[in-house]
């Protein structure tokens, strides 16, 4: 794994006194580390590939899709929506998709360390196909090899850009919703960091088993209790059922992701800040990210062991909302006085020159926010006397420090074509923090 400690210290923990435990000599002694993994995050995806192309306005509307929404269409509709495609030419890009599988991905390439996909494959894959080219299109840290084979298609996530560079995703299924419950290894999820999963997975036809393979994960992660990390798929199959939703989110959701159009239709607050504030009611850390106004984090730590942020205090609905920013979140439940913590971060740089693509900014956010979960895990079983594990804390690294790092992330994204990061960030670093608000 790719320690965040292994970078200048101040960039992801902002302390003065370094951990006497942690000192050089002893992260040198934890990088080489078994190929099993220590310290790893699962997640569970509608494996698809994504077909991007640029269409006019109208051909959203022809096909009656909803626009800025991710779209189910059956099989006479897909098939009349790719020859449409193909015939003029239209198709720009074609990569491996899917919320959680970019995110796993992401968060591999990051770490430089394992992550498990779970999900379905094509048993019979052959070379050049939409599986292939999905298998072809994975980090090999990706662990594959609990995928469940079916006899039929992968999904093909069409991805629909307008002139007005709004994205429609229009989704041909084929056999994405046929994962089992017996499928989903209990061992893999006890083991995990983090399970990772997305609101789309509960969104399938009456007797897919998707939704029951979901809840079964969800089970085997409250019995050993690791974290569960859900992504908010678009805004529309949240607004379907907000209740429904937060009930969920309370009763199974430890962290949850979401944009700021996700956090508004689930708690109908518009502000970000106050969509996340709000959310904190159901789970214990949020991310949300709010494009060009860059993301916001809320979380509980325990009062006593607050740290008050050395940045400027920042005004808000929640005013100086940031004043214990430098504080590491915790689970609400492992406090004794939980209090609130909040933080905030405008787009590195201000944001690209030229934005590639946003589709996937904010998947690339969680996965360093994945990261960094993951990153407490392998230290807490590599020095587990260290002061950083004398309460129980969620992340390595203060909310502030991985809103940096999450923000870094998705610039890199948004700097790119695919959704999938081709490389990790520079090994060092070195300009983050001198650089960061130049511009
Ligand atoms: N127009 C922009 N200018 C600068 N930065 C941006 C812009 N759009 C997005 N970002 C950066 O990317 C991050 C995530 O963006 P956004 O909120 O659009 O994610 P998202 O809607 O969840 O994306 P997706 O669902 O495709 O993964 C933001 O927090 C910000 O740092
Ligand atoms: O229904 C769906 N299930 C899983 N992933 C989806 C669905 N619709 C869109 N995306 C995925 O979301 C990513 C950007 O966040 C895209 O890459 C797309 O593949």
């Amino acid at each position: 794994m790719k320690f965040p400690g292994k970078r200048k210290s101040k960039h992801y923990f902002p302390v003065s006194a370094r951990d006497p435990l942690l000192r050089d000599s002893m992260l040198q002694e934890m990088q080489p580390e078994s190929e099993g993994g220590a310290s790893y995050i699962v997640g569970i995806d509608q494996t698809m590939v994504d077909i991007e192309a640029r269409v006019d306005e109208n051909f959203v509307a022809r096909y009656g899709l909803t626009p800025g929404e991710s779209n189910i269409l059956n099989d006479d509709m897909s098939e009349a929506l790719y020859q449409e495609l193909r015939s003029h030419d239209l198709i720009s890009h074609q990569f491996a998709g899917g919320t959680v599988g970019n995110t796993l991905h992401n968060y591999s390439v990051l770490a430089d360390d394992r992550s498990v996909l779970l999900g379905v494959m094509c048993s019979n894959v052959k070379i050049g196909d939409y599986a292939y080219r999905y298998l072809c299109n994975t980090s090999s840290r990706v662990d594959l090899n609990y995928l469940q084979g079916v006899d039929g298609a992968i999904g093909r996530c069409f991805t629909l850009i307008s002139d007005t560079g709004e994205r429609t995703f229009a989704i041909s299924p084929g056999k994405m919703n046929e994962l089992r419950a017996s499928s989903v290894p209990e061992e893999v999820i006890a083991g995990a960091s983090a399970l990772l999963l997305t609101s789309y997975l509960l969104r399938s036809k009456p007797g897919e088993p998707m939704p029951e393979a979901t809840m079964q994960a969800i089970e085997y992660a409250k019995k050993h209790q690791v974290p569960v990390v859900l992504t908010l798929g678009t805004q529309y199959v949240i607004a379907d059922e907000p209740q429904a939703w937060r009930d969920f989110l309370r009763d199974h959701v430890s962290i949850l992701a979401m944009n700021e159009d996700e956090g508004f239709a689930l708690t109908g607050l518009k502000d970000p800040l106050m969509a996340a504030d709000k959310a904190l009611e159901w789970v214990d850390l949020v991310l949300c990210t709010a494009g060009p106004n860059g993301l916001f984090m809320a979380s509980y730590t325990e009062e006593e062991f607050k740290r008050t942020t050395q940045h400027p205090l920042l005004p808000g609905a929640i005013a100086e909302f940031n004043q214990y920013e430098f504080s590491r979140a915790m689970r609400r439940d492992c406090c004794q006085q939980p209090m609130k913590i909040y933080s905030h971060i405008a787009p590195y740089m201000g944001g690209p020159e030229k934005i590639m693509n946003t589709n996937g900014a904010g998947d690339g956010a969680l996965s360093a926010l994945l990261h960094d979960i993951a990153a407490n895990g392998f230290h807490r079983s590599s020095v587990p006397n260290s002061s950083k594990h004398a309460r129980e804390y969620l992340t390595y690294s203060s909310l502030a420090q991985v809103c940096k790092y999450a923000n870094r992330v998705s610039y890199q994204v948004l700097n790119q074509h695919s959704p999938r990061l081709t490389r990790g960030l520079p090994e060092r670093e070195d300009s983050l923090e001198e650089s960061y608000w130049e511009r």
